[in-house]
């Protein structure tokens, strides 16, 4: 709790107010407050903050890569734990221990297979680049008990903390407590400001990516400076940088790529930087809402550094967001039985946390006055000379088919388009957001999309969709008519009222199944989720962001349907309600919308029209809702 962290860290700061003699020096105008720190007056740009004395730093110097600096670092640390009462530390441990307790769940000692969907989640690219998510120091650990790899005794010790001596092989064993304590060390290593030193208070302040207050310098005595890299308003709480972002993040390719995003993984409790290959980039300021609620949610709001300007960004966002999703769920979903509760936690959180701020910043780019391109094009083909129009044989203008590059313009950097074409999904043009074929063309039908999209006759992708691809349905949906126009919400959930389950339906497919019990004149399922399109234009769009398969499942099974007041309208059920299939046999047709006739009449409740029984599947009549009239819409 608050109340404890603060008590936690209080007690550090005492342990370093009585290294004064050592050179601890705490800025007056700063103060510990519910466990932060924070400005009473204001402070100017360079202004020393702190200064930590080489004597309350752990810290290993060696000539080993970086990795292994770490794995160093962690075992000083272990061996001052083993020294129990006697370590110099020991108030500074006992803050990491009791801090670092309630996160105990490395990666390292999962599952092969919880660790590679963790892997997946991350969308970390290229996968070499895992650090944040993966690394942890169990290898440091087996190393240590096997006297292995690392050689302790190279270690130069420039603090006269570490003194190269052999660790003992621990003949007694260790408790599980020990253990875990040992493992919440590693943790505090993770989360520290520099790979070779610990710093007491300054390594568990909060961070930000960018508007960081605060960063330290190593002087040349192996004191830890810490100084206001700006100036600082009374009442701001101080903000490191995160590691490998010491400097101006501003500047700093780390902080300006997709790999942050992607490295980061998950929403933490303040603001931080993203920035998209679709040329967007924003601050969110989150909270991670763990495990307070049903599923792990992020909440935050938007604060625009380059906001979207072109439809087409937020439609690309969209793709982002469903095409590098979309590689790991496969694997990811039929592997959630054979991954540990608290594995498969920890990555649906991940998970979601994504899922969610990308899922804000689509619709919030979309509340933006933004245009299209058409529309920009047709501005400038108007500023230019009324005379040109006399000329013009064919509507098209020059009637040259537009390059499809054309189609995102001038809304995408180079570099956002370099970072794009890595992400992946790259077919033969090598840029992921590239339209294919007709899909964007007027005179583009179902088939023509269905052949670019290679659905054809040998399409067999029956996987069973998660919530989350839904959801990036619903989110690619409502990116193309807005917000104000979209028949949904961006939820979670699934518009099946009742217990079922998705299964394989001989010769059908995919279908869904009762679990319970069902008797009849029950609500089954309610249209929450449906997408409904007023034009083929909107609904060529909302396929071209999405991924092939996805394309192919959607034109199976959304359908033309009229509105209750008589207009033509086409309908995507962007749930488990479109894996309804057809009777065969009249008897089967159990799912029927009482209320009003199916006929001349949108689909929006079905209902059990007999007793359903567990195990059977819901069948529906298509020909009662389906006005098969894609041709009104040029489909
Ligand atoms: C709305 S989807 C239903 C879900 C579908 N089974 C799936 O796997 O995606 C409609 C498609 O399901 C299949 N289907 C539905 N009812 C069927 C039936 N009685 N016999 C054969 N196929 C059926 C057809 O391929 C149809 O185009």
């Amino acid at each position: 709790s608050k109340s404890n962290l603060h008590d936690r860290r209080k007690q550090v700061l005492e342990w370093l107010s009585e290294q004064q003699q050592e050179g601890f020096y705490f800025n007056g105008k700063l103060s510990l407050q519910d466990g932060r720190i924070i400005a009473n007056r204001n402070v100017e740009a360079d202004e020393v903050l702190m200064e930590i004395p080489r004597s309350a730093v752990l810290s290993v110097e060696s000539d080993y890569e970086e990795g292994n600096t770490l794995c160093m670092l962690y075992n000083a640390l272990v061996r001052e734990l083993d020294l129990k009462g006697s370590s110099n530390y020991v108030v500074y441990l006992q803050q990491l221990k009791e801090e670092q307790a309630s996160d105990i769940n490395l990666p390292s000692l999962w599952s092969n297979t919880g660790q590679r969907l963790l892997e997946l989640v991350s969308m970390t690219y290229p996968m070499n680049k895992i650090t944040s998510v993966l690394e942890d120091y169990s290898h440091c650990i087996d190393g240590l008990q096997k006297e292995e790899k690392i050689k302790t005794d190279e270690v130069r010790d420039e603090f006269g903390i570490y003194n190269g001596e052999q660790h003992d092989n621990r003949a007694v064993e260790e408790t599980p407590e020990e253990k875990t304590q040992k493992l919440n060390l590693a943790l505090a290593v993770k989360h520290h400001i520099d790979r070779k030193l610990m710093v007491p208070l300054y390594d568990q302040l909060e961070h930000h990516h960018l508007n960081f207050n605060a960063k330290h310098q190593i002087l040349k005595d192996k004191t830890v400076r810490i100084v206001a890299v700006r100036n600082i308003a009374a009442g701001e709480a101080l903000f490191r940088p995160s590691m490998g972002c010491l400097e101006d993040c501003r500047d700093f390719a780390i902080a300006n790529f997709i790999e942050t995003f992607k490295n980061y993984g998950e929403v933490q409790n303040y603001p931080h930087l993203w920035t998209f290959g679709a040329g967007i980039s924003l601050i969110y300021h989150g909270t991670y809402e763990g495990e307070k609620r049903s599923r792990p949610a992020a909440v935050g709001n938007i604060e625009w550094i380059e906001p979207p300007k072109y439809e087409s960004q937020i439609a690309l966002m969209a793709k982002e967001h469903s095409a590098q999703r979309i590689e790991y769920i496969e694997e990811v979903i039929p592997s959630r039985e054979s991954v540990d509760e608290r594995e498969w936690l920890q990555i649906n959180k991940y998970c979601h946390g994504l899922m969610d701020v990308l899922n804000d910043i689509v619709v919030e780019g979309s509340k933006l006055d933004l245009i299209s391109e058409e529309e920009e094009e047709y501005d400038s083909e108007d500023e230019d000379s009324e005379a040109e129009e006399d000329e013009e044989g064919d509507s098209d203008g020059d009637g040259e088919e537009r390059d499809t590059a054309d189609y995102l313009g001038a809304g995408i950097s180079s570099e956002a388009r370099e970072i794009a074409s890595r992400l992946g999904n790259s077919k033969e043009d090598g840029y992921p957001w590239m339209v294919k074929g007709c899909d964007l063309s007027e005179d583009c039908t179902l088939d023509d999309i269905e052949d670019s999209r290679e659905c054809g006759e040998e399409y067999e992708f029956d996987a069973y969709r998660n919530e989350t691809e839904w959801v990036l349905m619903r989110s690619a949906y409502i990116a193309v008519v807005g917000p104000q126009k979209a028949t949904l919400k961006l939820t979670y959930g699934s518009g099946i009222k009742v217990p079922f389950r998705v299964g394989h339906s001989p010769g059908r497919g995919r279908g869904v199944f009762a679990t319970a019990d069902i008797p009849k004149g029950t609500l089954v399922w309610q249209a929450d989720f449906t997408a409904t399109f007023t034009q083929g234009e909107q609904f060529r769009k909302f396929l071209s962001v999405l991924p092939d398969d996805m394309v192919c499942d959607l034109i199976m099974w959304c359908y033309t349907a009229v509105r209750t007041g008589g207009e033509n309208v086409i309908d995507c059920d962007l749930d488990e309600g479109s894996l309804f299939n057809s009777y065969d046999e009249l008897s089967e047709y159990n799912l029927g919308n009482q209320k009003v006739s199916f006929a001349n009449s949108d689909l929006d409740s079905a209902f059990a029209m007999r007793d359903i029984q567990a195990g059977e599947e819901f069948i529906t009549a298509y020909d009662e809702f389906d006005t098969e009239k894609y041709n009104s819409f040029g489909l």
